[in-house]
């Protein structure tokens, strides 16, 4: 997925808040987007994501499914979590079968079970969040785009932002993240984009950077150690897998093996 020569400003005669931005990114690639406040992160995120269109330029490549995840999720809406999440799934062309699946298999894994039945409006800012986050994955993503992901999650959903993040990747999706409070360390290997001066800059990998996938096979009763341990040292864990389940299929992307889902 491509932007090319993008830009970008709120109302027609107003300041510029992107100018010719040129950036690419591939299946199976993350790129963080940093910045100071205000200095134009959100603005790409949407232009990438297809929420804004730009003034001039294009993008090219886009996938068909994009999730999206606001700095806020619109938490103004009066429905329940399971007739949103449901909604959500239906929108976006999933069956009815389907979208109970996968509206089953978020609330269980962000913690929502309790607060199926509450309407959005009464939901805490943590709880919201974990919504905005379910909606966006009902859905394998091509893309994924997060706008500020930890702000107001709990330590448990924290930890749960690289792991989604890692399989999104690893079924080759494109994933674009922003974040101004240093949680990169959460997401190694990832592309760095800089927003300033109303442009973007990449700063290229270096070989040090360049991820690789490394398979271990550990004792079943030390597993949650070890994944904990090994996330604490700012290693991406992209799955857990049983000894009987067949091998994963892998590829290159860009020099770096990448697991694909069988
Ligand atoms: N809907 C809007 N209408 C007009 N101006 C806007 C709008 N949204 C953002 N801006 C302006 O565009 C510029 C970039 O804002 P943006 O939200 O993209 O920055 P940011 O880097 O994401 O900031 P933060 O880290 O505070 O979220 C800012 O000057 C902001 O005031």
């Amino acid at each position: 997925m491509r932007l090319e020569d993008v830009w970008l400003r709120y109302r027609r005669g107003g300041p510029w808040v992107l100018r010719s931005v040129t950036v690419e990114i591939a299946p199976g690639e993350a790129a963080v987007v940093l910045g100071r406040n205000g200095a134009g992160k959100s603005t790409l995120l949407q232009l990438a994501a297809g929420i804004l269109p730009p003034a001039r330029g294009r993008v090219d490549g886009r996938p068909a499914v994009v999730g999206w995840v606001p700095e806020r999720f619109p938490a103004g809406q009066p429905f329940t979590v399971q007739g949103y999440l449901t909604a959500a799934a239906r929108m976006r062309g999933l069956s009815r079968i389907e979208a109970d699946k996968a509206v089953r298999g978020w609330v269980e894994r962000l913690g929502l079970g309790p607060f199926q039945c509450v309407r959005l409006p009464q939901l805490s800012k943590g709880t919201a969040q974990k919504i905005g986050l379910a909606q966006a994955l009902l859905r394998p993503p091509g893309l994924l785009v997060l706008d500020e992901p930890w702000e107001g999650l709990d330590a448990a959903a924290r930890e749960l932002v690289p792991e989604v993040v890692g399989e999104v990747l690893a079924a080759g999706g494109r994933v674009l993240v922003s974040d101004h409070r240093g949680e990169t360390a959460r997401l190694p290997g990832a592309r760095e984009w800089t927003v300033a001066d109303q442009t973007v800059t990449e700063r290229v990998p270096t070989g040090e950077r360049a991820m690789v996938v490394v398979e271990l096979a550990i004792p079943a009763a030390r597993v949650a150690d070890a994944v904990h341990r090994l996330r604490a040292e700012g290693h991406h864990v992209l799955r857990v897998r049983g000894h009987d389940a067949p091998p994963p299929v892998t590829r290159l992307v860009s020099g770096a093996a990448v697991e694909e889902s069988s």
